[in-house]
């Protein structure tokens, strides 16, 4: 490392400046006060814990994308959190494992992965989410999905669209209506995600094409996979989208690719993708999944939802407007400053008679007990 490259932050990883930041705080508060009204209430985790605790809780979370290292004082294996849901989990599996069902819990936090996510350089992210505890039926999803609808807007995001899938749909119809040789199940899933017909053929699956012709918006595409689902191995699952797409359809614009398996490591019968205007890539994802208890007991149903709201907060931070300060001169009446902090000004105080107002950002200078524009 040359000398002036000390200050470089490691690739995918940066600070927020004042007005990133406070688009930041602006888009977590305004999320969490959402999450709080429907009853869910936040917990805090930590940003690193035993690697085995993060992975084992849900079937398919991916150890390979977390930074793990060994920790120097128990010698064991620690790995940075990559998916905060993974750790409501065993919050909701151990410490509240005797808290009443439907259990409601929210969360916010960074987390950071080794490799970005597709074109999308950065490693460390905010996420900020809901987990229902002890339920993955329609309702339970249909709660779900609204409440990151209003999330989402809430925290400033127009035009939102949500798109449903299917994650568990190769497993379901390999195992009754459409029989694949284990070995090519993999093959199969991996080509539909891609919408490769060639390769899907390829690999076996000819029978499942007409699933590459089931998708985009909800009320066509759903036609389409009921008039695929000849066997009626679906009917549960397509009643199911019906009515949630019922719930939900005002509030956003909805779309169905029932074999998209980007991002769904762990999820089951149920998963969405939310986007919004002007926000390139998704803003979030959730659905239904399954959380292993204690040695003995029982997997508990659960559905939720993560935003990952940082383009959102660019273009926030971005659009933002020059606040509203007050300069207050030396020598200032101190009484009259607080009262105007009271009634909602930010306030700068000179240090000396070189502060100048202008340069520091200031609308206002306090004159005479009045803040006059500048
Ligand atoms: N944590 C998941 C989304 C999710 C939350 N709950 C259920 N699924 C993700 O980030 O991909």
């Amino acid at each position: 490392m040359q000398e002036n490259d000390r200050d470089l932050l490691p690739e995918g990883l940066g600070d927020r400046l004042p007005q990133q930041a406070w688009a930041s705080q602006t888009v977590r508060r305004a999320a969490h006060d959402v999450l709080a009204s429907h009853g869910y209430a936040r917990v805090e985790t930590p940003v690193l814990e035993f690697e085995k605790a993060l992975a084992h809780r849900m079937a398919g979370v991916q150890v390979r994308r977390m930074f793990r290292f060994v920790d120097p004082v128990s010698m064991r294996m620690l790995a940075l959190r990559s998916d905060i849901t993974a750790q409501v989990a065993r919050i909701a599996a151990t410490g509240l494992a005797q808290a009443p069902r439907p259990l409601r819990l929210s969360y916010s936090g960074q987390v950071v992965t080794i490799k970005g996510d597709g074109l999308d350089p950065a490693r460390e992210r905010l996420q900020l989410g809901a987990e229902l505890v002890g339920a993955d039926s329609t309702e339970a999803v249909a709660e779900i999905v609204e409440l990151a609808i209003e999330a989402l807007r809430a925290a400033g995001a127009t035009g939102v669209s949500v798109d449903f899938t299917l994650p568990d749909l190769v497993d379901t119809l390999s195992a009754g209506a459409l029989p694949l040789p284990s070995m090519n199940i993999e093959a199969v899933r991996q080509m539909l995600d891609a919408k490769d017909a060639g390769g899907l053929v390829d690999a076996g699956g000819e029978a499942y094409l007409p699933l590459l012709y089931a998708v985009g918006p909800f009320d066509s595409a759903i036609e389409q996979l009921a008039a695929f689902d000849v066997g009626g191995v679906l009917a549960s699952r397509i009643a199911a989208l019906r009515a949630i797409a019922a719930r939900v359809g005002g509030k956003a614009r909805l779309t169905l690719d029932p074999s998209e398996r980007h991002g769904f490591e762990y999820q089951s019968w149920f998963g969405f993708t939310i986007y919004a205007d002007g926000v390139p890539g998704s803003l979030g994802r959730g659905g239904t999944y399954s959380i292993l208890g204690q040695t003995g007991r029982n997997p508990e149903s659960a559905t939720g939802f993560s935003l990952y709201p940082d383009p959102l907060i660019e273009s926030l931070s971005a659009a933002a407007g020059e606040e509203r300060r007050l300069f207050l001169p030396l020598g200032h009446d101190r009484e009259v400053a607080s009262r105007q902090r009271a009634i909602g000004w930010v306030t700068v105080a000179a240090l000396s008679e070189a502060d100048d107002a202008l340069a520091l950002g200031c609308s206002h200078k306090l004159e005479g007990g009045e803040a006059v524009a500048l």
